[in-house]
């Protein structure tokens, strides 16, 4: 389990996290949204322990982030909004670059396994010859070779194509159903949020996301 307990965070003077306190559970697909610089990505590299907050505290199956930091990134995959692989190289030998960098072992055969279960099959191919979809792919695989428990994705699918979105949204529903991952994601496709997550987390002071949700008949609370 997630547990985030008044989590604040100032820029200088700007508050942009006021006492943020949520839970999710193992197995849950969470949604996070809000308008632009309303603190999504703040909160994401939070949890994810590349931001610092300036107050709060954050468990991640009962082992704090305070106290045991590199427990903690060892049961992360955070999958940022710029897609950060080596363009002039495959999917294999990124794939397979990644995997020493990555603390837990797998073999060709499971790497190449982990890109198939995306519906990624250009193992061969040159990275910048792939479509935007299958790169975005490729930038998840990357993020799950560590076996973590929290995936946090930073705007998964922005600019790629309906089938795409799709086959990612499915895959990281069956990811946290069957294998019990806990998923938080952003995204401005209120679609897709309203497609793939159990419930969803609004940030910031617009009431139009919570709205709009709701009446879509989305379990939606106001972080
Ligand atoms: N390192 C930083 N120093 C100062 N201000 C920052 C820093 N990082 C982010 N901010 C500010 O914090 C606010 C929240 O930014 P953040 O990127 O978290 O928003 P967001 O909800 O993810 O927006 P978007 O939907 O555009 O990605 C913005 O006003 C941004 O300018």
């Amino acid at each position: 389990m997630l547990n985030v307990v008044e989590l604040d965070k100032n820029y200088g003077k700007r508050k942009i996290l006021e006492q943020v306190s949520f839970q999710i559970q193992r197995g849950e697909v969470v949604g996070l949204v809000g308008e632009n610089g309303a603190g999504k990505s703040t909160l994401l590299t939070i949890l994810a322990t590349i931001t610092k907050p300036t107050k709060g505290a954050i468990e991640l199956n009962n082992v704090e982030y305070s106290k045991k930091l590199d427990d903690i990134r060892k049961m992360i995959g955070y999958v940022p909004q710029e897609i950060s692989v080596w363009e002039e190289f495959t999917v294999e030998q990124n794939m397979l670059f990644f995997e020493k960098l990555s603390w837990k072992r797998h073999t060709k055969e499971e790497c190449r396994q982990l890109c198939l279960d995306m519906q990624l099959s250009s193992w061969k191919e040159k990275v910048k010859d792939l479509s935007g979809g299958m790169m975005r792919k490729l930038n998840i695989a990357i993020s799950l070779l560590n076996d973590p428990s929290l995936i946090l994705l930073d705007e998964p699918t922005v600019g790629i194509d309906m089938k795409s979105k799709n086959e990612i949204g499915k895959y990281l529903v069956r990811l946290a159903k069957e294998q019990g991952k806990i998923i938080l994601y952003t995204s401005h496709d209120m679609n897709e949020v309203i497609t793939f997550c159990d419930r969803v987390y609004a940030i910031g002071q617009d009431s139009f996301y919570i709205n709009l949700l709701q009446s879509n008949g989305v379990k939606v609370e106001k972080l």
